[in-house]
Formats: C-alpha cells, sequence, structure tokens
C-alpha cells in the first residue's frame, strides 16, 4: 500500500536500463518532463529515486539530508578503492566521519588551502613559461591544465609531483572504470556480464597498477621518515596517525591508500574539468573574454602576476567561473546516496535502502530558475547572491549537505589564480573549430569531448 513516486513503464529484467544511453543526466531530464521532478526508475531490479527540482533537491539533502547520507555499494568502486575504504564511496558512520575529518583539517580546511599558496603559485607560473615559450605556436591548453592540477594535488598530498604519462593515463582510467555500467551492481543474476566483458578484470588491473604506485610512495614516506620536498604532506600526516593510534582510530594501510587515492580522483579532474570549460566558454564569447581581461589589467596593474590577495575583487572572474560550473556541471548526476531509513518524501512513501541520483544538471538549466538557461552569460551572476557552496538548491555542482564536496576552497582557489593570470597575460586565439566545439564525453565527469588548442600572444 506504499505510495511510491511516478514511474516510466519498464522492460523485465533491465528496467529503464535502455532508456539512459550514453548521457544519463540528459535521458533524466527528458524522462521528468513526463513523469515529473520526483521520480522512481528501475536500472535493472534496483529502484532508483530521481530528484530534478530545486525542491526535491533540498527535501534529499537538506530536510532529510541524513536519511539520504549513505552511498550504494557499487561493483566499481568497490574494486577500486579497496572495498571503499575512501571518503566519497564510503557508507555513512563513524568510518567516514573520521576519515572526512582527516581529510579535512589535514589538506582540505581554509587554512590549510592557504597554506599551499606558494605550490599554486609556482605550478601556475610554470604552466605560464610553457605557453610563453611556445612563441604563438600551436598548444594543447587542456594538457597543460590536467597537468597543473594534477601537479598542485600531488604536491600537498605527496610531497613531490609525479609527472608522466603514465600515472595521467592511470588517472584517466580510474575515471573512465567509474563512468563504466556494472551490470552485476543492478542486475545480480547476471553478475558474469561484467566478468565476460572484462570490465572487472580492467578495474583489477587498474587497482594493481594504482595500488603498486601507492605502495612505492608510501614506502619513500616511511624511508625518509616524515621529511618531504614539501615539507609534512597528506601521507606523512596519515602516517603518523596510524602510529599514533590517535584516538583510538586504527587507520590500516589499505585505509590510507583509499583515502589519498580518493583525493586524486575527486580532486584532479573536477578542478581540471571546470577551468577547461570555462575557458572553452571565454574563447566561444569574445566579449566575455574582453571584459575579464579588462578586469584582469585593471588588477594587475602592469605587475609580472595578478597575486592572490587581489583575486577577491576579481568579481566577474567569479562570475564567469559559476557560470561555467552552471551550464557545465563536471558531476551532472552528483555522487549516488543510498537512504537508510524508511522516509516519507513530499507525500511519497521512500523505503529505506533506495539508491537516488540528483540531476543537478537539469536543475541548473533549469527554466524555472534560470533565464535563457543554455546560454553563457557571466553577468547573471554579479548582483545575485547565488554560490555553489550547498545552501542554494538552483546551483549544486558540489552537492550539499553531509555528503557535499569538502574541496571546494581547494578547487576554486586553484581555478581563480590560474584563470586570472592566463587571460591576463595572454590573449588566446583558438586552432580549428573544435577547440569551441561544446561535445562532451561520456562517463561520472562529463569533460569537453575535444582539447582546447590555441596559440597564445603575450598580452602588451
Ligand atoms: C570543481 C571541482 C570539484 C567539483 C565540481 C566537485 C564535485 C563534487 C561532488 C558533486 C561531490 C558529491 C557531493 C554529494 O554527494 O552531495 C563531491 C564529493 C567529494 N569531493 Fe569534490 N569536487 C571538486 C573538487 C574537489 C577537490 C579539489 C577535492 C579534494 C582535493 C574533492 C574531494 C571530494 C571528496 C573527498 C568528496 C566525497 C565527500 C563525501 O562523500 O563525504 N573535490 N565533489
Amino acid at each position: 500500500h506504499k505510495n511510491l513516486p511516478p514511474s516510466p513503464p519498464k522492460l523485465p529484467l533491465i528496467g529503464n536500463l535502455h532508456q539512459l544511453g550514453s548521457s544519463p543526466h540528459r535521458a533524466l531530464q527528458a524522462m521528468a518532463q513526463t513523469y515529473g521532478p520526483l521520480m522512481l526508475i528501475h536500472l535493472g531490479t534496483v529502484p532508483i529515486l530521481v530528484a530534478s527540482s530545486v525542491n526535491t533537491a533540498k527535501e534529499i539533502m537538506k530536510t532529510h539530508d541524513i536519511t539520504f547520507a549513505s552511498r550504494p555499494h557499487l561493483n566499481i568502486p568497490s574494486r577500486l578503492f579497496y572495498t571503499c575504504k575512501d571518503i566519497a564511496f564510503s557508507q555513512y558512520g563513524e568510518y567516514w566521519r573520521q576519515v572526512k575529518s582527516i581529510a579535512i583539517l589535514h589538506l582540505l580546511s581554509n587554512k590549510r588551502v592557504q597554506s599551499y599558496q606558494q605550490v599554486r603559485v609556482d605550478e601556475m607560473e610554470r604552466m605560464m613559461n610553457v605557453i610563453e615559450t611556445s612563441n604563438g605556436s600551436v598548444i594543447n591548453l587542456s594538457e597543460l591544465l590536467i597537468t597543473l592540477t594534477n601537479n598542485v594535488v600531488c604536491r600537498v598530498a605527496l610531497g613531490r609531483t609525479y609527472e608522466g604519462m603514465k600515472f595521467k593515463r592511470l588517472l584517466e582510467r580510474v575515471m573512465e572504470l567509474l563512468g563504466c555500467f556494472s551490470v552485476g551492481s543492478y542486475i545480480p543474476s547476471l553478475r558474469w556480464v561484467d566478468r565476460v566483458s572484462g570490465l572487472e578484470r580492467k578495474a583489477d588491473e587498474v587497482a594493481k597498477e594504482f595500488d603498486e604506485f601507492l605502495e612505492g610512495v608510501i614506502d619513500e614516506h616511511e624511508s625518509k621518515n616524515g621529511v618531504s620536498v614539501e615539507g609534512r604532506d597528506l601521507v606523512d600526516v596519515l602516517l603518523e596517525i596510524q602510529r599514533d593510534h590517535a584516538k583510538g582510530f586504527r587507520l590500516e594501510r589499505d585505509m590510507i591508500k583509499a583515502i589519498v587515492m580518493d583525493l586524486f580522483t575527486a580532486g584532479t579532474d573536477t578542478t581540471f574539468t571546470s577551468l577547461e570549460w570555462a575557458i572553452c566558454e571565454l574563447i566561444r564569447h569574445p566579449s566575455a573574454m574582453k571584459e575579464l581581461q579588462q578586469e584582469a589589467s585593471k588588477i594587475g596593474k602592469g605587475r609580472s602576476m595578478i597575486p592572490e590577495e587581489d583575486l577577491d575583487k576579481m568579481h566577474y572572474l567569479k562570475a564567469v567561473l559559476k557560470e561555467a560550473l552552471r551550464l557545465h556541471i563536471p558531476l551532472p548526476l552528483l555522487v549516488p546516496r543510498e537512504s537508510t531509513d524508511d522516509v516519507k518524501l513530499l507525500s511519497y512513501d521512500i523505503p529505506s535502502g533506495t539508491q537516488v541520483l540528483i540531476n543537478a544538471w537539469k536543475i541548473a538549466r533549469d527554466p524555472s530558475n534560470w533565464e535563457e538557461p543554455g546560454e553563457f552569460r557571466p553577468e547573471r551572476f554579479l548582483n545575485s547572491t547565488i554560490d555553489y557552496k550547498g545552501l542554494h538548491f538552483e546551483l549544486l555542482p558540489f552537492g550539499a549537505g553531509r555528503r557535499g564536496c569538502p574541496g571546494i576552497q581547494f578547487a576554486v582557489n586553484v581555478n581563480e589564480l590560474v584563470l586570472a593570470n592566463l587571460v591576463y597575460k595572454f590573449t588566446l586565439t583558438p586552432a580549428g573549430k573544435e577547440t569551441l566545439d561544446v561535445s562532451e564525453t561520456n562517463g561520472i565527469s562529463v569533460h569537453k569531448k575535444y582539447p582546447i588548442l590555441v596559440s597564445a600572444t603575450p598580452c602588451c
């Protein structure tokens, strides 16, 4: 006798799986037009609640946040993250609380993020030098931005950079696998499909390679007894907590590796993606680019770079980054959640154990929340109090509530510094149509399909 939310008709065994296609956030947007802002779809035999409006997202992530604060146990994340001993995929409870607070205290708090200012400046300058020495020939800006975000996270978490394609390719493969659909997670009787298709094997191979890399990092830290190039880094802190058994919390080696791996996958890809989209939209909108360059030269006043202290005066810069995050939410369906109790949502009965997706992408492009939602118009944020920190449910690129992203400040500080200085120092001219193309990749995070290729000439 339960009053369940409306559901689209489903096929036996596969449910609505066939309707999701390669771009689930778009398919779910279309389904919500018919079935409403709170619908219950079925992926295989698993019911999934999909929220697609400000009101329904708020009910889940604010009113009933604690009920929806867990994550479902999924096959691929479990294989990659040491049976979900990381932060993002671990179930709600004491373990998650402990590891999240360690990551915040030692890596992501405002104070810690401020302390990495020199690392950001070094890496930004290093990138500017590469651009400068290109002497106007075509460069792959996307590639440079990935290296920059990777290096920043490596230096503060691991104490030094690990450059080279092998590491970058490994991270890419983790993100690809997280975006793959595991049949066995949704149709238990077809678990064998994941084995036959090679998905489980690929996940195990990547997990093994990452594990070897992380073992090397930990050995390096143990042998130098905690003194790294950058001073005390996150791995040093985690090893210290492991030795001390602080507050009776036992941090095992697998947990350390899962936490570090999580921060890489959650932190580098999303930060790079949002910066790449912002630059792409600026190149596509020369008047917005001009406005931002004028602001940059006013604040820069002919100095060699715009320092971080001055970024707060750059209101248009902040508006550009917000607008890019609105139009191109890096994780369009956020990270799946799961309820841990029966709950009444609006007038519907939602049973304990229901998986939940929030279609933040649809909400950020909903004409009832935004004027001309498909247009890139940074001005809309100039006289608006709407922010992305999880209090305004029309803009949720970082999620909200207990499971909201703890890395907002980390990402924003990198992106503001790099974008401000890039447009301050260079005029970017696109090389070829694909740079302006807004096609997206498929997967858990949505990238620009084609890299940004530009020639850069110094601004006088
Ligand atoms: C523009 C950049 C970023 C975006 C768009 C982003 C987005 C998100 C989203 C949507 C979630 C899930 C929120 C939810 O379920 O409500 C999340 C979780 C998380 N993010 Fe970020 N993130 C970014 C940068 C970072 C950075 C730089 C770090 C760390 C270095 C980070 C670490 C995490 C972690 C650890 C979680 C899991 C939180 C939990 O489950 O309790 N993120 N992020």
